[in-house]
């Protein structure tokens, strides 16, 4: 493997499919996410450094603390707002946006917010919550650019992008867990400030890990959030509902499908 620096080995290091894990309806009715899943293992040597850990200056400087057995970073102003309201607008232009239609419980429902899907290789797929995402290729260039922005700052590629829309408050991502095959997931925020809340993630028969409490945070306009290493196992996220909040948010969630077949 290219880089796992500092972690022990767990199950999730053999490429099987991450647990896939439904959220209880109690918590987040009819919106709850189910894991991404990929499928099988990588041809590392494709793409050498898809599974490079961020370090270095940039990861020094904007590691949150207080979130135990997970690796977040965050910069508040990682791109001027003028930049992020033009990409902002550029991007509701784009003519691949869709609403999923998943399955809940063996019920279709249409998820309420809009995704757009980007791949660097046409053969790269990804599922989640029954639904095979509709990928397309190539990038158009201001993706292209952004991607490039991004992996340039922190020094890792991706070789994927779902962007998320949530065109007012009233849409949402329930309490989720993405999976740990995206070694490392980069979103940059675009429009409006929404709330980003993590929960520790307790795994059947464990213990609360000491020290893990629920943390929450404002993703602004053009922050960057990464999540990389056992985030994933450890802790769920989302960004809850703000009816309060009138004005779109575009994410652009950068990642790695590096656990499958090319
Ligand atoms: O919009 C965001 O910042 C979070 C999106 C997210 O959690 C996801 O796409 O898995
Ligand atoms: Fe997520």
């Amino acid at each position: 493997m290219a880089s796992r620096k500092g972690q022990t080995s767990s199950p999730l290091d053999t490429c099987q499919p991450y647990a896939h894990e439904r959220v209880k309806l109690a918590e987040t009715p009819l919106e709850s996410e189910l894991d991404h899943l990929s499928e099988s293992c990588p041809s590392e040597a494709q793409y050498p450094n898809c599974e490079v850990d961020i370090e270095g200056e940039w990861a020094q400087e904007h590691e949150i603390k207080g979130l135990p057995d997970a690796t977040v970073f965050y910069q508040h102003e990682f791109i001027d707002e003028v930049t992020a309201n033009q990409w902002y607008t550029q991007l509701t232009e784009l003519e691949t946006w869709y609403r999923p239609t998943l399955s809940m419980y063996g019920k279709p429902y249409v998820q309420s917010r809009s995704i757009a899907s980007y791949v660097t290789s046409p053969s790269l797929t990804a599922r989640y919550s029954g639904h095979s995402v509709k990928m397309n290729h190539p990038y158009p260039p201001l993706l292209e650019e952004i991607q490039r922005t991004v992996s340039e700052r922190l020094g890792v590629g991706f070789d994927h992008v779902m962007l998320n829309w949530y065109q007012d408050g009233s849409v949402h991502i329930g309490k989720h867990r993405d999976t740990k095959e995206n070694q490392v997931i980069a979103s940059l925020s675009l429009g409006a400030k929404r709330t980003f809340i993590m929960h520790p993630h307790i795994s059947k028969g464990e213990k609360k890990v000491a020290g893990a409490e629920v943390k929450k945070w404002v993703l602004g306009n053009g922050s960057l959030l990464v999540m990389q290493g056992d985030t994933q196992e450890n802790w769920k996220h989302e960004i809850p509902k703000e009816p309060k909040i009138k004005e779109g948010r575009i994410s652009l969630t950068f990642r790695q499908l590096v656990h499958q077949k090319r």
